[in-house]
C-alpha cells in the first residue's frame, strides 16, 4: 500500500476532501500519514476507522521524503516553502496540490480527469510527478461545458462569474454571514411591521453599510446586499488575476492545437459555496440546439442539462440547489440575437467539490488503483 501524506486536511478544502475520501473509501487503499504546520505531536484523526498515530510536522523534509504521494490543501505559502526543498532533496514521489503556485509550471499538469484524462495519462507516461487542481471557475466551466470543448466547437468564450464567498476561504464566509446578520438586525423591528415603508428600511440598511460598521477585514468592503467586481490581484493589462486564469488554465488543461480565447469579468457575490457563470460562446459553426444539449449531457457523469424553462431553471440551476453536490448543471442554453453560432449558457457548481477537493482525490485514485 502506498504511503500518502495528507497536509491541510483540517482546513476548509481539506475537510471536504476528507469527507469525500471517506465516502469513496479511499482510506481503504492507502496508508495515510497526517501532517500539520501547527499541531504536530497531537493525535492524528481516525478517518474511516483507521488509526494514523500522531500528527507529523508538515515542515519536516525527512518525514515528507518517506512518502510515495503527498496531497496538500495547505495553501500556496506552504507549497512555495516546502515543495522546492523536497524536490531538491531528491524526492521522486507524486505531489498533488490544491494551491495555484505550481499550476503553470512546465513540469506540472492541471488535473480534471473527466476533462483531460488523456493529458494526465500522457504526463504520467512522460514521468510527470506534480499534479495541481485547477482554479475553481475554470474547473467548473469545463465540467459543465466539456462536451463543446471536447468536440472542438468553441471558437471563444466570454464569461461573467458570480463567485461564492468560500472562494476566499473560511473567514470570508463568516464575514459575509456576519454582515448579513448585522444588516438584518438593524431593521428587524421595521421588517416585522408589514406597514413600514420599504424605502425607509433600505435607507437604514444602506446607511449602515456605508457607515464602516460592518466587518470587512477579509473582503475589504461590504459584500452582503452588494457585490464586488474584482477577485484576486490587479494585473497591468487591466484584468484581475482570476480573469487571467480563465484562458491560461483552460488551455493548459485542454492543450488544444490553437489557443482558445477565454475572457470576461469575475465578480464576488453573496453566495456561500457555489460559483455560477454566465457564458457567451462563439461556436465554430451553427450546431442545432438539440445536438448541443446532447453533446453536453454525454460528456461526463456529473453534468446535467437543465431545460431552458423558467420553473425548472429556478428550481435546479441555483447555488441553493447545487451546494454540497457533485452535480455541475448547465442551462439557459439558447442561440443569441448575434447569430446562430452564438450560444448562451449558465452553469453552477460547488466550488469546494469539483472546484477544489474532488480532482485531487481522483488523481490519488489514478495513482493507487
Ligand atoms: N478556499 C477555496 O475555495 C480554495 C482553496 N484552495 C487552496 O487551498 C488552500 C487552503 O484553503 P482553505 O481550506 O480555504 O484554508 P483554511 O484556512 O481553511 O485551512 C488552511 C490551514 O489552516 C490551518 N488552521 C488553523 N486554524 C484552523 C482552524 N481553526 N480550523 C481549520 N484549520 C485551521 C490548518 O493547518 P494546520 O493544521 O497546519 O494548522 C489548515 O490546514 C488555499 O490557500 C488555496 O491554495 C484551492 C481551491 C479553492
Ligand atoms: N480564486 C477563487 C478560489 C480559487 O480556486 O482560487 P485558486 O485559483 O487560487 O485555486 C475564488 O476566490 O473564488
Amino acid at each position: 500500500m502506498k504511503s500518502v501524506g495528507l497536509i491541510g486536511w483540517r482546513g476548509m478544502v481539506g475537510s471536504v476532501l476528507m469527507q469525500r475520501m471517506i465516502e469513496e473509501r479511499d482510506f481503504d487503499v492507502i496508508r495515510p500519514v497526517f501532517f500539520s504546520t501547527s499541531q504536530h505531536g497531537q493525535a492524528a484523526p481516525e478517518f474511516a476507522g483507521k488509526s494514523a498515530g500522531k500528527l507529523q510536522d508538515a515542515f519536516d523534509i525527512d518525514a515528507l521524503k518517506a512518502l510515495d504521494i503527498i496531497i496538500t490543501c495547505q495553501g500556496g505559502d506552504y507549497t512555495s516553502e516546502v515543495y522546492p526543498k523536497l524536490r531538491a532533496s531528491g524526492w521522486q514521489g507524486f505531489w498533488i496540490d490544491a494551491a495555484s503556485t505550481l499550476r503553470m509550471k512546465d513540469d506540472a499538469i492541471i488535473i480534471l480527469d473527466p476533462v483531460n484524462h488523456h493529458v494526465i495519462g500522457n504526463g504520467l507516461d512522460k514521468g510527470i510527478k506534480t499534479f495541481v487542481g485547477g482554479n475553481c471557475t475554470v474547473s467548473l466551466m469545463l465540467m459543465s461545458l466539456g462536451g463543446l470543448f471536447a468536440s472542438d466547437l468553441v471558437e471563444w468564450a466570454s464569461v461573467a462569474t458570480y463567485q461564492a464567498a468560500s472562494g476566499g476561504g473560511a473567514r470570508h464566509m463568516r464575514e459575509l454571514l456576519s454582515q448579513m446578520g448585522m444588516l438584518h438586525g438593524h431593521v428587524a423591528s421595521e421588517l416585522s411591521n408589514p406597514s413600514s415603508a420599504i424605502l425607509d428600511i433600505e435607507r437604514k440598511v444602506t446607511e449602515l453599510s456605508r457607515a464602516g460598521a460592518l466587518p470587512v477585514d477579509n473582503f475589504g468592503v461590504p459584500l452582503a446586499g452588494s457585490l464586488i467586481p474584482w477577485i484576486d490581484k490587479q494585473l497591468e493589462n487591466g484584468q484581475s488575476r482570476e480573469e487571467w486564469k480563465g484562458q491560461a488554465e483552460t488551455n493548459k488543461i485542454l492543450q488544444p492545437a490553437h489557443t482558445i480565447p477565454v475572457d470576461g469579468l469575475c465578480v464576488r457575490v453573496g453566495a456561500l459555496r457555489c460559483h455560477s457563470q454566465a457564458f457567451t460562446l462563439k461556436l465554430k459553426k451553427d450546431v442545432p440546439l438539440a445536438e448541443i444539449e446532447q453533446l453536453l449531457a454525454a460528456h461526463n457523469d456529473w453534468v446535467k442539462v437543465v431545460p431552458n424553462d423558467r420553473e425548472i431553471t429556478m428550481r435546479e440551476l441555483t447555488p441553493a440547489a447545487v451546494t454540497g453536490t457533485l452535480s455541475t448543471p448547465v442551462g439557459r442554453l439558447r442561440k443569441l440575437n448575434m447569430g446562430p453560432d452564438y450560444l448562451s449558457a449558465f452553469t453552477v457548481g460547488d466550488q469546494l467539490l469539483w472546484g477544489a477537493a474532488e480532482p485531487l482525490r481522483r488523481m490519488l485514485r489514478l495513482l493507487v488503483d
